[in-house]
């Protein structure tokens, strides 16, 4: 659905995006990484057409972006979305209906689909940013795009509306729609994108989905051991290179040593009265992945 190749653009002494190759193929939902200045914005701007690439090319289901075709198959949910506060929800919706020469009457399902059933006739100045978000992503549904764009769009969610956000991006995946969204967050993402990419510096340093950057990060599991009442110190000499916190002892582990680590434990059971293992955070694992890349 999407191609890009190759794609450069600079702003004076500025790279903002450096020899990028990507694809979004029907039905898949790709998240865009990248700290601020990453080139996200950029990246997607071009993908519009509403910049043009100083290299590379970029093709939408073969079509030049900006092109009539082009616009007609994709939609857009800026950063920021910025719409007249004393229109209603309604109003606003019935007008971007009308300007895709669709019937204004379907502003009424397109609103509860996005959860503003209930504020349908309230003034968007009285909307909260969670519910502004929503009403661009009603904007965003006209027209049953083949190709949705959308910038950092659960910025100002709550978490639960950050869920549903995410399943009405599965409903639209599940009908074929390619989804390339831009996020600060890795944590949010887990399970609910098909594909990840991070940008750095408008380079692309990883692709991937969440449990193949896992792999490829090959971070250290953390190791809680919790000691049987009494056996504290004699714990602490079986592990000499934990580190005391608090009451529990704490051990890093490589991801290839998990059984090893496992065996030993077993073999202080007289010691070991309960053990954790947790994974790395997805926020230890972006930092590693961006902080390797600078
Ligand atoms: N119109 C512009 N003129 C000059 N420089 C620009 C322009 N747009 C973007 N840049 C620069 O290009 C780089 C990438 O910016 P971009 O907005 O694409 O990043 P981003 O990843 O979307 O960041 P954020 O997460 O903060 O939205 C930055 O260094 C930015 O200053």
């Amino acid at each position: 659905m999407l191609t890009l190749t190759d794609l450069s653009k600079r702003f004076g002494s500025q790279t903002a995006l450096d020899a990028v190759s990507l694809s979004v193929s029907a039905g898949e939902r790709v998240a865009l990484l990248g700290h601020n200045g990453a080139g996200k914005s950029t990246l997607m701007k071009l993908v519009l057409g509403l910049m043009v690439a100083d290299d590379g090319t970029i093709e939408l289901a073969g079509h030049a972006p900006g092109s009539a075709v082009a616009r007609s198959l994709t939609a857009y949910l800026p950063e920021n979305v910025a719409f007249h506060p004393s229109l209603t929800g309604r109003e606003l919706i019935r007008h971007y209906l009308r300007l895709r020469g669709q019937d204004p009457r379907g502003a009424d399902a397109l609103l509860e689909r996005v959860g503003l059933g209930a504020a349908a006739r309230r003034r968007i100045g009285g909307y909260s940013k969670g519910m502004r978000q929503r009403v661009g992503l009603a904007q965003a549904l006209i027209g049953a795009p083949r190709l949705m764009v959308l910038d950092e769009p659960t910025s100002g969610l709550d978490p639960i509306s950050r869920r549903d956000f995410y399943a009405l991006l599965d409903e639209l995946a599940g009908q074929g729609t390619a989804i390339l969204l831009s996020s600060h967050a890795l944590s949010e993402l887990e399970a609910r994108t098909d594909r990840i990419l991070v940008l750095s510096q408008g380079r692309l340093v990883a692709e991937g989905t969440l449990a193949g950057l896992r792999r490829q990060a090959a971070l250290p599991l953390s190791v809680f051991l919790r000691a049987r009442p009494g056996q504290g110190a004699a714990l602490a000499i079986a592990f000499p290179e934990a580190m005391v916190e608090g009451d529990v002892l704490r051990l890093s582990c490589a991801p290839p040593d998990k059984l090893a680590m496992l065996e030993r434990i077993a073999a202080r059971r007289d010691l070991v009265a309960d053990f954790d293992l947790s994974p790395p955070s997805l926020d230890d694992l972006y930092a590693h992945i961006s902080g390797r890349a600078a």
